[in-house]
């Protein structure tokens, strides 16, 4: 029996304006080995948004068709638009020895962690509430009503990341960056070593 060595599921949340996003870009420009998922969405692109860039953009009808026919890994309506993960890329990728990374709110990372318990789970948190605002308010991409529900919302995000394997404070990005690479790190020494001890147990004389 061999032991196929499968990549690894990092899934990773945080409340809106955290710097999920900021911290995703660069950690690509890094050059890890990390494959990036592109979700779908029912929301409205953002201007400079483009169709299967940052996600693919789908009617409502189109997501519930998604839902319907099982495409999604995990979904979640989240302040009035909906967003999933396409099941068949993360399970190819997966399969083909690579690693994934999720930006995932919470809802939908929960969903995961129960089909997916062998994934590892990080939440991203900001120095401070007042930091929160301050940096969605900033991006200026949403109106005051919007950040004021996505505000709301981080409250019950943040009640939730006690389900999550790490918590990362995204104080510098770049600070940020080093820190879920070295949980990278750690997590495939650990898969080395659980590998390791399957094999030498397995071995035959
Ligand atoms: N460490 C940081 N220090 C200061 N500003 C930051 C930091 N990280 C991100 N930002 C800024 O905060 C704003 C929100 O970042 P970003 O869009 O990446 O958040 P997000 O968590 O992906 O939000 P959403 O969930 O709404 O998509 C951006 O303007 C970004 O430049
Ligand atoms: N459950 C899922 N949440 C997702 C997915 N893709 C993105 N997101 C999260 O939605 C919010 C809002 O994103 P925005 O681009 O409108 O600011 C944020 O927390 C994302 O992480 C997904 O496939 N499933």
């Amino acid at each position: 029996m061999t032991f196929k060595e499968k990549g690894l599921l990092f899934v990773l949340s945080g409340p809106s304006g955290v710097g999920k996003g900021t911290v995703c870009r660069a950690l690509r420009e890094r050059g890890t080995s990390l494959q990036y998922s592109i979700s779908v969405t029912t929301r409205k692109p953002r201007e400079g948004e483009r169709d299967g860039v940052e996600y693919f953009f789908r009617t409502k009808e189109k997501f519930k068709e998604m839902i319907a026919h099982n495409e999604l890994l995990e979904w979640a309506e989240y302040v009035g638009n909906f967003y999933g993960t396409p099941l068949q890329y993360v399970r190819q990728t997966l399969e083909d020895g690579k690693d994934v990374l999720l930006e995932i709110e919470v809802q939908g990372a929960l969903q995961v962690k129960q089909n997916f318990p062998e994934g590892i789970f990080i939440f991203l948190v900001p120095p401070s509430l007042g930091e929160l605002k301050k940096r969605i308010t900033g991006r200026g991409t949403e109106t005051n009503d919007l950040i004021e529900n996505r505000l709301s919302t981080a409250r019950t995000e943040i009640d939730l990341m006690k389900h999550y394997d790490y918590v990362i404070e995204n104080d510098q990005v770049e600070r940020a960056c080093d820190r879920i690479e070295a949980v990278v790190t750690a997590e495939h020494c650990k898969q080395s070593r659980i590998i390791e001890k399957y094999k030498r147990l397995t071995e035959v004389d």
